[in-house]
């Protein structure tokens, strides 16, 4: 494809390297602004005094087309993979493309100033109200995106650049799964997931054991964003008695989700009853390293051929082999979108007395009966959540989940 913009300027002078001209680009508009207070105007058309920042400003505008690109311009794509500066979209002839988008941070929502009195129901109303729907963000697997098309950077140096797509929009989202960015990360919030309907955890029965901790952080942050939770027990052709060698801890979990699915994927188990469950929906599925996620995935979605690596021997832990998110096709309609790499989910910046109201399994119909509305269950007076763990209703286990995660920050 032919680059217009370099065609018209056929007979300047070749560009001198990116750093002069950067720096001449900055003393022009130096020159401007003095001009400009000076009251020296020069009446030039900007387009002539500026021909060659003009052609750098197209190069630039990759990162940041909204401004250039009409709507009616674009094609609608749904993300397929994000990487670091493209991300994989297809669009709705099927087509594939490698589309650039523009990078932008946006301040974090902090709980921080929710009145304690308020009931858990209404602190995650306001969650959800706080964290709603984002619009013109950078896209996330799962999402809807306009493309459209933009003059590359002249790479082979002939004049003669060519065009590639871009991200203008990312369509409203009908929900999404947060976690907050890496710590010192420039990104205050990562979304994991756009536009799903569920949110499937993958836990092995054993090898490695139930995690509490990595459970109890997806389950808040499923419940938070208002996502369904289906728990996915792999490994049961491990148990030699099935279901009635569960673990205390598992048991305990199972109590407080909806939704628990046991599967082998050796025997086939359970496999027709979680292929029912996820067709037709949205599911984002994440799981600790080594727990058979991969292998399960392989075994739903034919050619999705993650890799899955062998649990290290010694320790029962799994290697990490996967690297980047991405969505696949479930047979018989639906997406599938894999998390590999997600080891953990932090819970953005929620107040201690926030998780005391809103940890999942604490409070029947989630009416908070502690004495002091800003309980923490620790060694408060008339804490309802101390004496349902003396008196056996809320395991040991759970309590510590809770304290662990009280105590990590986020
Ligand atoms: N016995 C048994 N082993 C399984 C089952 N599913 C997976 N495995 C084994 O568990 C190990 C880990 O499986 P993976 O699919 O690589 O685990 P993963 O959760 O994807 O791990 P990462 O790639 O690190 O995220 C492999 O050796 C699998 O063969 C199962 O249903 N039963
Ligand atoms: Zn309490």
């Amino acid at each position: 494809m032919r680059n217009n913009d370099f065609d018209s300027d056929e007979n300047e002078a070749p560009l001198k390297s990116v750093r002069t001209s950067r720096r001449e680009h900055r003393s022009r508009r130096i020159d401007v602004m003095r001009e400009l207070e000076s009251g020296v105007v020069d009446e030039r058309p900007i387009k002539e005094r500026f021909s060659r920042e003009f052609k750098k400003a197209k190069i630039k505008r990759i990162k940041n087309p909204v401004e250039n690109i009409g709507e009616e311009n674009c094609v609608e794509g749904l993300v397929l993979e994000v990487h670091r500066r493209t991300c994989e979209v297809r669009l709705d002839d099927r087509t594939l493309a490698d589309a650039s988008y523009r990078r932008e941070t946006k301040e974090n929502t902090p709980l921080s100033s929710l009145d304690s009195r308020l009931s858990s129901n209404t602190v995650t109303a306001m969650y959800r109200a706080t964290t709603s729907k984002t619009l013109g963000e950078f896209p996330a697997v799962g999402d809807r995106v306009l493309l459209g098309l933009v003059n590359d950077a002249d790479d082979e140096g002939d004049g003669v650049g060519s065009q590639k797509y871009c991200v203008v929009r990312v369509l409203p989202r009908k929900s999404e799964l947060k976690r907050p960015g890496p710590r010192d990360s420039f990104y205050k919030q990562q979304t994991l997931a756009a536009n799903i309907d569920q949110v499937v955890i993958v836990a092995s029965v054993t090898q490695p054991e139930f995690n509490y901790g990595f459970m109890d952080r997806f389950l808040l942050a499923a419940n938070l964003n208002d996502l369904p939770f289906v728990l996915v027990l792999t490994k049961m052709d491990l148990l030699p008695n099935g279901e009635a060698d569960l673990s205390s801890d598992i048991r305990d979990f199972m109590k407080i989700v909806d939704k628990v699915i046991p599967v082998s994927v050796k025997s086939g188990d359970g496999l027709e009853v979680l292929r029912n469950e996820l067709v037709g929906k949205s599911s984002v599925f994440s799981g600790m390293s080594g727990v058979g996620k991969s292998t399960l995935i392989n075994e739903l979605v034919p050619h999705a051929e993650l890799r899955t690596g062998d649990v290290r021997e010694r320790d029962g832990k799994g290697r990490h082999t996967t690297t980047s998110s991405s969505l696949f096709d479930f047979p018989g309609g639906g997406y599938v979108i894999d998390t590999p790499g997600i080891r953990s989910i932090g819970l953005m910046d929620m107040e201690p007395e926030t998780l005391a109201k809103i940890f999942p399994g604490f409070f029947e119909d989630d009416l908070f009966t502690c004495k002091f509305s800003n309980c923490k269950h620790l060694k408060e007076p008339g804490c309802a959540v101390r004496a349902a763990v003396e008196s056996g209703k809320i395991s040991e286990a759970r309590y510590a989940s809770y304290v662990r995660i009280l105590n990590s920050g986020k």
